[in-house]
């Protein structure tokens, strides 16, 4: 990301001259107040809607659309309500061909992986919110994306669930060379989760603080009880109370 600015229609600023490089491998927090424009953010990387200002490149290449090779999770699952959980996860494949037997092979590795089993065959509405999650982030590593954003996956599940799929979602980033960008509002699972976390200000957002989180990997939930997480999560909590970064 070069200078990105977005100014919508009816005048709201909501994201100005943010320069941001995420490298292949690296998993990338973004935090910042409520309406400071991290959502913004995400959309113009994905391709989902055009910055005003600035560039965005993936893998060289400027976007200005949608791509196959980055794959997307939001708060809500939006899985397909008609669709089971197995061909939820087959639908990055269906949709741009014929779905085969290694296909449905890895589907159903991917659900296994996230303890699906058994549930391959319900719909959405018989899963509870994380079974969804779970769901959706099969699916998204079954496009095979090399870059990753997600925007608050884990936002409306409770403290548990979160964990646990915090720790996964660990685990997968360990094993794999995806670049993600993970937006929450929540310090201990940016800082837990992260190379690097970045503070957003107040709108119009741009960056406040860049932190480095050189804990060692792999990380465990006692990761968070180390004094040099605490103080790590204290540089990101100063970084959202600095003046620039108020309203954290
Ligand atoms: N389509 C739109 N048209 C006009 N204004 C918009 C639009 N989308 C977002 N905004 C405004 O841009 C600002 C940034 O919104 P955005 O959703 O990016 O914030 P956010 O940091 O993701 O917030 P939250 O943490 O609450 O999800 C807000 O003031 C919002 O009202």
């Amino acid at each position: 990301m070069r200078a990105v600015g977005k100014r919508f229609d009816g005048g709201v600023e909501a994201v100005k001259d943010l320069s941001l490089t995420v490298a292949p491998g690296e998993f990338v927090s973004i935090v910042g107040s409520s309406g400071c424009g991290k959502s913004t953010l995400l959309r113009i990387i994905a391709g989902l809607v055009p910055g005003t200002s600035g560039s965005v490149e993936v893998h060289g290449e400027p976007v200005t659309a949608p791509r196959r090779d980055v794959g997307l999770m939001f708060q809500r699952p939006a899985l397909l309500a008609w669709k089971t959980s197995l061909e939820n996860v087959l639908l990055p494949v269906a949709l741009h061909r014929r779905v085969g037997a290694d296909d449905l092979r890895e589907a159903m590795r991917l659900l296994g992986l996230f303890h699906l089993q058994g549930f391959e065959h319900r719909f959405p509405r018989q899963l509870s919110g994380g079974m969804q999650q779970r769901v959706a982030l099969a699916r998204l590593l079954m496009t095979g994306a090399r870059v990753r954003l997600l925007d608050e996956p884990f936002g409306a599940l409770d403290e548990l669930t979160r964990e646990s799929l915090n720790l996964q979602l660990a685990r997968l980033h360990e094993r794999s060379a995806s670049a993600t960008v993970f937006i929450t509002h929540n310090i201990s699972e940016a800082v837990l989760l992260s190379d690097r976390v970045i503070v957003m200000t107040a709108r119009p957002g741009t960056i406040a603080a860049d932190v480095a989180i050189p804990l060692p990997r792999p990380r465990s939930l006692s990761t968070a009880h180390t004094p040099d997480f605490q103080k790590l999560a204290l540089a990101v909590r100063d970084g959202l109370e600095s003046p620039s970064g108020e309203g954290g």
